[in-house]
């Protein structure tokens, strides 16, 4: 059995009157770079926010490392990227990486390492001294993937980190992802990007508050004979309603026909 470090069963979420993940159930396997994919609305977000802990659950379990999302016992074992630049605009970017690494070291000397060494991993080095407030969005996003690596996190959670990034530094980042992930941190990043399936080592498609595909890059082209993800991601989404269209026919099942890939 696969060795998973977030374990979600039953998950039920409602945000406002809608109820945006359904009865979801899905593993997160330990040092590997696994991607969150779906479409804008799909529930990305929402599934990250239960598993870093900041999402009221209706029902069901979201287990990280062992332990129910969102303990104290994993605060500083869990980096959390948001969409939004979390950092400090009036602050430069060494002063914020330190700042965030004092509130998880309480020796001085060790924060200063830990935030020079996760500037020097986001490749931010020549800005180190400049105002997080004047750098461009991509870097700002950086300054925030080196806040959350100060704590130097068993797992780390990416809301979209590539959104806006060139294609040179997009590739930088997945680099770094898999170096990370080769140093044993497992990594969950979301994307609606479906090119960067293929940089995944797992890819877990979503759509619709479901899983529509649990599986390893190659496993889920296998599956659908498809040549890319997104074609694949379409080829199940036809799937899923030519089988509910197919159960209404015939009035049998009341199951979406969605997960259809090898699990
Ligand atoms: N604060 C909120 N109140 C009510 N509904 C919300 C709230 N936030 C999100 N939703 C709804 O929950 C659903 C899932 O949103 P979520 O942000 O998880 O999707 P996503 O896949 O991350 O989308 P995106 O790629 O655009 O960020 C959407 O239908 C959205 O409208």
């Amino acid at each position: 059995m696969m060795n998973n470090a977030v374990e979600v069963t039953g998950l039920v979420v409602r945000r406002g009157h809608r109820e945006v993940l359904h009865d979801l159930s899905v593993g997160v396997p330990a040092g590997q770079v696994t991607g969150l994919l779906g479409p804008s609305g799909s529930g990305k977000s929402t599934l990250i926010r239960a598993v870093v802990g900041v999402q009221v659950v209706e029902s069901g379990t979201v287990t990280v490392l062992g332990e129910p999302a969102g303990s104290p016992a994993l605060r500083s074992r869990v980096g959390y990227v948001t969409q939004a630049p979390s950092v400090y605009d009036d602050l430069t970017v060494r002063a914020n990486t330190r700042y965030f690494a004092r509130l998880l070291h309480r020796d001085r000397r060790a924060a200063e390492e830990a935030a020079e060494t996760a500037i020097g991993r986001v490749d931010l080095g020549s800005h180190a001294d400049d105002l997080v407030g004047n750098l461009s969005g991509g870097q700002q996003s950086r300054v925030s993937l080196a806040a959350a690596l100060v704590g130097e996190p068993d797992l780390l959670v990416l809301d979209e980190p590539t959104v806006g990034l060139d294609p040179v530094l997009r590739r930088d980042l997945w680099r770094l992802f898999h170096e990370l992930a080769d140093t044993g941190t497992t990594l969950l990043v979301s994307s609606h990007v479906m090119d960067e399936a293929a940089r995944c080592d797992r890819l877990l498609l979503l759509r619709e508050g479901r899983i529509l595909a649990d599986d390893t890059p190659d496993g889920l082209l296998r599956a659908t004979g498809e040549r890319d993800a997104e074609a694949a991601f379409l080829h199940l989404i036809d799937s899923a309603a030519d089988n509910a269209a197919d159960n209404a026919a015939t009035g049998t099942g009341t199951g979406t026909g969605t997960e259809r890939t090898s699990r």
